[in-house]
């Protein structure tokens, strides 16, 4: 039984709020939401596969309408198949989408091809009757994990946001169960970024660790003062102090901060992530990754990253992925990651968790859902469903 592709549709969708990080504001921020239409059918429904863009790019609609669609839609349908021919390859249709694309230069375009990828494996699990973090396992000869560690991430700036609201929305995630919460950094001077932080721990306590983010902001010389401001606390980890493909920075730093640090999120290529693992300095017994799969070029590339964290001597379980999206919690259930980011309050609906699923002691249980397991969020399966049917 053969498999086709019939359609891979695109809409750009708001994911805007007034929040800010110490790099960009998200007045404007999109995503695409895209649905990968199948000839498959599975229990009397029609398979369709759906994937969407992690916050902090925009929207791809152009790159998937003028480029990486047609190219799926053009190639010969049986050349996206596997071996068997029971079901897609999404290796093979990877391939299909980057053909006549030159090496190196990894930006939108990988944000673009991720997006896709996505919602290919979210087809390919679905077809194959399985959640998508059993079928990573078994294809990589490994004991899925279901119970995957999670933490929240907010703290952003906004207008009008003292130092009670920012305690009342950390108290928040330690009611729903988070035991690491997360806050901007490097969007105001040093000292009151430093009032800010101790407005957090006074409020968190003994309950839960903190990480902070600076985005990429700082210089090395305002990099490093940060890490001596931060060195004080005892921080779960100091995120993106300078910009993402400075290695030596990262580098140098480490000499100032001897407490986890993290990075990761900009970099949308194995190749990218390998020079980071090469050159920045990264500590594999103490510091952690944070590469994204929806921004880089999707789960056919995040193997060959996980395979560079290998082999530079990393565990997986060092990598917990930014973005707070369903796909992450997969494959960190699947081949054994650190653990995912979670917005719980932002960039709805498209993070989060299936109905249902709780944070208990910084943790979720996956739920034994086919595919990614978008249809078991309602919110956003109903954008979802719009957009395919
Ligand atoms: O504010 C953002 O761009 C998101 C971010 O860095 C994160 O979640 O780590
Ligand atoms: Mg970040």
């Amino acid at each position: 039984m053969s498999v086709r592709i019939l359609d891979v549709r695109e809409i750009t969708q708001p994911i805007s709020s007034p929040i800010r990080n110490a790099y960009i504001d998200f007045t404007r921020m999109t995503t695409s939401l895209v649905a990968v239409v199948t000839d498959a059918v599975r229990d009397g429904r029609r398979v369709v596969g759906y994937g969407f863009n992690s916050n902090g790019r925009y929207g791809q609609g152009g790159l998937i309408r003028e480029r990486f669609a047609p190219r799926i839609l053009e190639a010969d349908p049986a050349s996206l198949l596997d071996d068997a021919g029971a079901n897609l390859d999404p290796d093979r249709i990877w391939a299909a989408m980057m053909q006549n694309e030159k090496p190196g230069g990894h930006g939108e375009r990988s944000v673009a091809v991720g997006t896709i990828d996505m919602a290919v494996w979210d087809a390919v699990a679905k077809i194959a009757g399985q959640p998508l973090f059993r079928l990573l396992a078994e294809r990589h000869g490994v004991q899925a994990d279901p119970r995957v560690f999670v933490y929240a991430a907010g703290g952003y700036y906004y207008p009008g946001k003292d130092f009670s609201q920012l305690r009342a929305e950390m108290r928040s995630y330690l009611d729903r169960g988070y035991t690491v919460v997360k806050m901007k950094i490097g969007g105001e001077p040093i000292d009151q970024d430093r009032a800010r932080i101790e407005a957090v721990l006074t409020e968190i306590g003994s309950q839960a660790r903190l990480a902070v983010d600076a985005n990429g902001r700082f210089d090395l010389e305002t990099a490093i003062a940060y890490a001596k401001m931060l060195r004080a606390y005892d921080l779960f980890w100091y995120e993106e102090a300078g910009d993402p493909l400075d290695y030596q920075l990262q580098a140098a730093l480490a000499e100032f901060y001897p407490n986890p640090m993290a990075t990761g999120e900009n970099l949308f290529s194995h190749q990218d992530s390998r020079n980071l693992l090469r050159h920045g300095g990264m500590r594999p017994d103490r510091d952690w990754l944070q590469f994204d799969c929806a921004l880089s070029y999707g789960l056919c590339e995040y193997q060959r990253t996980l395979k560079a964290v290998r082999d530079a001597g990393w565990s997986p379980r060092r990598c917990i992925p930014h973005g707070g999206h369903q796909m992450s919690l997969n494959i960190a259930a699947g081949l054994g990651l650190g653990g995912n980011e979670s917005y719980p309050d932002l960039f709805q609906p498209y993070g989060g968790f299936p109905d249902g699923v709780r944070v208990e002691d910084g943790h979720i249980t996956m739920p034994d859902l086919p595919g990614i397991g978008f249809e078991g969020k309602s919110d956003l399966f109903r954008v979802m469903r719009a957009l395919a049917e």
